[in-house]
């Protein structure tokens, strides 16, 4: 099957043509500067990459058109093919994801006028955490707010976490049914997942992918009392989704919101990209060690996504805080570059330290022929 696998994000729009009989990528781009001049929305952006596609594809037609969609809420816990009741479900999760989620349904919608006849699958990043236990999920809130708004932990990242946690145990001679890992998503969004038996048990982003580790923009766990107190100051709801969503992370620590910008401010010797590094360094060995303890001793730590496959020299300073585990690196398997699957620990570590890229558009490309045959389409 040819299957256009859609990857919305909040100011780019990543796409994929492939050939699911012979796992040929067909074509592949990036149209990005969204809500700039040459771009003003994704409806323009869907446009060029109809354009585009129609031009690689020479005159052969898709079958299938597979979306990622960050946020599914509590109601979808498997990829679904998308109707608009569908659409408007994830639109309404959209305050959830606001980076995300409107993006995605814009994408569904502009795909449905551009390919009216061609089934469309949502793949939802948090499907793959419908497996944490309530402890790992509920709040310390009254049930009321989760009965009403749904407020409870979701998780993301969950299709690459599932495609890098089968890649690693295969490596390792695991079953994955019973793998234990801690798995470093570290893209411009970043999540840790804690994984017992191959399966999600703790995950550190939230209600909201704003939760946890330090992103790109986005700040992680903050005391729940600032938002409160900037509030009474007379910061209003949207104010407070910008200062956290977009004005935070690194960008706010050390003045850029990219990795490689910071690496390279820091090795020229500017101490607030320095400190930004070591601040999200830090955190991120904290929630190593505390979901090593979440799966009863982890077999291995997985680095994945773009910070997680090509920032040698963060991923050392992360391995360099986690002594007390016996976890060791070795630093010349650290500096290969590589797109394998790679062992970067030394040979007397504790635990496994691993490599392991990620390809979520692959993953959604397969889960979309699947949903489609299923459903007899
Ligand atoms: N060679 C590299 N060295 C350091 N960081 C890198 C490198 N290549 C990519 N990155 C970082 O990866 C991040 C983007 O990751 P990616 O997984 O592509 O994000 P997303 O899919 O969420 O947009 C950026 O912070 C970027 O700087
Ligand atoms: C869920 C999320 O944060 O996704 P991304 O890393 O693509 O922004
Ligand atoms: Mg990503």
């Amino acid at each position: 099957m040819l299957v256009l696998v859609v990857n919305s994000g909040s100011s780019s729009l990543k796409y994929q043509v492939r050939d699911t009989d012979t796992r040929e990528v067909v074509a592949k781009g990036l149209i990005d500067r969204i809500g700039g001049q040459e771009v003003p929305d994704h409806h323009e952006a869907l446009v060029r990459l109809h354009r585009d596609v129609a031009e690689a594809l020479d005159g052969k037609s898709i079958d299938a058109v597979g979306h990622r969609v960050v946020h599914g809420g509590e109601r979808f816990s498997q990829p679904v093919l998308v109707d608009n009741e569908i659409t408007r479900t994830i639109e309404r999760l959209s305050p959830l994801a606001p980076l995300h989620n409107p993006a995605s349904a814009m994408g569904i919608r502009a795909v449905a006028d551009l390919y009216p006849d061609i089934p469309q699958v949502a793949v939802f990043d948090t499907a793959f955490h419908r497996t944490l236990p309530q402890r790992a999920w509920r709040y310390a809130i009254p049930q009321s707010l989760y009965r009403r708004y749904g407020i409870r932990r979701y998780g993301f990242h969950g299709t690459s976490c599932d495609y890098v946690s089968g890649l690693a145990a295969d490596f390792l001679g695991v079953p994955v049914e019973n793998f234990d890992a801690v798995i470093a998503h570290l893209g411009n969004g970043a999540s840790v997942t804690a994984l017992k038996d191959g399966r999600s048990i703790d995950t550190s982003m939230g209600f909201t992918p704003m939760a946890g580790l330090v992103m790109g923009t986005r700040s992680g766990d903050i005391d729940p009392s600032i938002l409160v107190f900037l509030g009474r100051e007379g910061y209003g709801p949207d104010d407070i989704d910008n200062l956290l969503n977009r004005e935070s992370g690194l960008l706010a620590l050390g003045g850029a919101a990219d990795m490689r910008e910071v690496e390279q401010e820091a090795a020229a010797g500017n101490e607030q990209a320095r400190l930004a590094l070591e601040i999200a360094a830090y955190r991120l060995a904290k929630y190593i060690g505390a979901y090593h303890v979440a799966v009863g001793g982890a077999k291995a730590i997985v680095f994945t996504a773009g910070i997680g496959e090509n920032a040698d020299e963060f991923r050392a300073q992360v391995v360099d805080l986690l002594g007390a585990l016996n976890v060791r690196l070795d630093p010349e398997a650290n500096a290969v570059r590589s797109k394998e699957v790679r062992r970067i620990s030394s040979a007397d570590s504790a635990i496994d330290v691993l490599v392991v890229p990620t390809d979520e558009e692959e993953a959604i490309a397969e889960a979309t022929v699947d949903t489609v045959l299923a459903a007899g389409r």
